[in-house]
């Protein structure tokens, strides 16, 4: 795991004039913050992150929001297909005008992770030697990636953040958000974590295991070096088969039993050679991802979830989770069995003040929080209405 473990003591703010802004794709823009001394010791010499924005800053910087996506999401929480995005937002239902979190009110910013393939600094940009990094991309963690979102903070001008918010991956970046923000000297006034967990787990990281294996033995895989292989080709059986084994855990048991049980798929006979639906089911969500994303970010990106621990260098969990001081919602899915309610149960238990657990009621699993905007959205509204 981690290389012998340093407390950074402050998160890096790029040196005056390190940051300039770079140039714009379809809504999304680009940041170059410099270089960044990674947790696990090595640097990356240059870093950029893609973000999106939607709304105004107020004139005090009040009301800026940040959104933190989660594994496979990226910076289109909201908006339209095109222009540069091949599908609409995926909180589309939480963010927008007259929305919970109402861009004609607050300012949203939403960065592309450290480590992910849609434009932010990952093992597909290129390296010093004008090659894509691959194989040789540095482990990150999750501090690492916040330590890049509070650079990209302190570049944008924002000094204080209303909200910071985001669900699985999304969350464990906003506990560290939490703790790191005011050390950085950014106010973080409130914080709303779903279907997270201030630390990975067994359970976590053995459902990752076989994962990042079926990446690692898939032949295309050349260890990480595929970009410019002779035939073209990535990883994209291991990566499919890796998003198969999550999204099972992404659903729960009751619903795969209950919407697809022992029934075949369209005309095949599974005793023939043929599916039953619910293998039809993982396959489309295999291959729909490995269409879409880059199987060196799955690695990076769930090795970074792996390195997850709030306690790590703070003398353990609940005594990190006792030095939140911002105001805070914790909210669980039900159904959750990647992140059961127990670990968003423990962050109430221990962050001072925190409002009550929030649990949403669903058949869907740790997906809830992609599906469940009926209840999410109200929930997140009544705790920024309740500030
Ligand atoms: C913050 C972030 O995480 S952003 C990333 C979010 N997006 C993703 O994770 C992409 C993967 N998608 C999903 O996980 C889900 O679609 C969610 C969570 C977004 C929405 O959940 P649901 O509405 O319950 O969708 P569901 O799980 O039923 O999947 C629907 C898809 O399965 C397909 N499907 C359903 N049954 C079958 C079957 N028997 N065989 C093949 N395909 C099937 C549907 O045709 C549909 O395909 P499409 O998405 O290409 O249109
Ligand atoms: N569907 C989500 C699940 C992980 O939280 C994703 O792909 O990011």
């Amino acid at each position: 795991m981690l290389a012998p473990s340093r407390t950074r003591e402050k998160p890096p703010v790029p040196a005056s004039g390190a940051w300039r802004e770079g140039d714009s794709a379809g809504r999304r823009r680009f940041a170059d913050l410099g270089a960044f001394d990674l947790e696990a010791g090595e640097r990356l010499p240059a870093v950029r992150v893609a973000y999106e924005t939607w709304g105004e800053l107020a004139p005090d910087g009040s009301n800026a929001v940040l959104v933190l996506h989660a594994l496979t999401g990226d910076s289109h929480v909201t908006g339209p297909a095109g222009e540069g995005h091949a599908t609409g937002g995926w909180w589309e239902e939480m963010v927008g005008p007259g929305r919970p979190i109402d861009t004609d009110r607050y300012f949203v910013v939403v960065p592309n992770v450290l480590g992910g393939c849609q434009g932010t600094t990952g093992p597909s940009s290129p390296a010093p030697d004008g090659r894509p990094w691959g194989g040789r991309f540095p482990f990150v963690t999750t501090r690492d990636q916040v330590a890049v979102e509070v650079a990209l903070t302190h570049a944008l001008g924002i000094t204080s953040w209303e909200l910071v918010i985001g669900a699985s991956m999304g969350g464990l970046r906003v506990l560290e958000w939490a703790l790191l923000g005011p050390e950085a000297d950014i106010e973080v006034r409130n914080i709303a974590a779903i279907a997270t967990t201030a630390q990975v787990g067994g359970d976590q990281i053995a459902w990752s295991h076989p994962q990042l294996a079926a990446i690692r033995m898939d032949p295309r895989f050349r260890d990480g070096d595929y970009y410019t292989a002779p035939d073209g080709e990535g990883p994209h059986a291991g990566l499919s088969v890796a998003r198969q084994i999550a999204h099972t855990t992404y659903r729960s048991a009751f619903e795969l039993d209950n919407r697809f049980g022992r029934l075949p798929q369209g005309g095949e006979d599974p005793f023939a050679g043929g599916r039953f639906a619910v293998q039809s089911y993982l396959d489309h969500h295999g291959d729909k991802l490995a269409r879409r994303f880059d199987a060196n970010s799955y690695v990076v990106l769930t090795e970074s979830m792996l390195s997850h621990d709030l306690g790590r260098d703070r003398g353990g969990v609940e005594n990190a989770l006792t030095q939140i001081t911002a105001r805070s919602l914790v909210v669980a899915v039900d159904s959750d069995r990647l992140f059961p309610p127990s670990q968003s149960a423990r962050l109430v238990t221990w962050i001072p003040g925190a409002d009550p657990l929030r649990i949403v009621t669903s058949d869907h699993g740790h997906d809830g929080f992609l599906v469940e905007f009926d209840q999410i959205g109200p929930i997140v509204a009544e705790f920024l209405a309740g500030e």
